[in-house]
């Protein structure tokens, strides 16, 4: 487990924009022109934590379909196909392919770890007449079902 999902609370408005090591040792304009593009990163960040959230639920639905079907939680052709595309759009886009291609093999150990965790959820309930759930990190377990209806409201998702 990341020590981000052990945070308690996490409030956006924490955020200060202007927050720097620079501060005080570099000229004021120098420092505004930074602060400007840099607004245009956090609203970079922004974006993709909202795109790979989606992201994430469109595997989550995937994990549940292949958990039920009692599917492999890896697809390693289509990860293939994938790979070749995104490197081919990453060189189209000048950025460097290698790194689009760390970057989606990153991301899909990630989705592949909560796929076997989702089914090891699934074959413990099924077990045990519970409710398969796995949290936001992909640690896969069998609630009852008012415990699982108490951890949807803190942001775990039973399936
Ligand atoms: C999401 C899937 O499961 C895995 C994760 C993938 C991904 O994150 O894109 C792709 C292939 C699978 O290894 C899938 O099979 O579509």
């Amino acid at each position: 487990m990341s020590e981000s999902s052990h945070a308690q609370h996490l409030s956006v408005d924490d955020f200060d924009p202007a927050a720097s090591s620079l501060t005080g040792a570099v000229e004021p304009a120098v420092m505004a022109e930074l602060l400007s593009i840099r607004s245009s990163i956090d609203n970079f960040d922004a974006t993709l934590v909202y795109l790979l959230a989606e992201r994430f639920k469109a595997t989550q639905r995937v994990g549940i379909l292949k958990a039920k079907h009692r599917l492999p939680a890896g697809d390693p052709n289509r990860e293939k196909a994938q790979i070749h595309r995104l490197r081919a759009l990453a060189e189209s886009a000048n950025l460097d392919p290698a790194f689009a291609e760390k970057f989606l093999n990153f991301i899909i150990s990630e989705v592949i770890h909560h796929h076997q965790a989702i089914s090891q959820s699934h074959s413990a309930a099924a077990a045990t007449g519970g409710v398969p759930v796995v949290s936001l990190d992909g640690q896969g377990f069998v609630a009852d079902p008012q415990t699982a209806a108490r951890m949807d409201a803190s942001g775990t998702a039973p399936q």
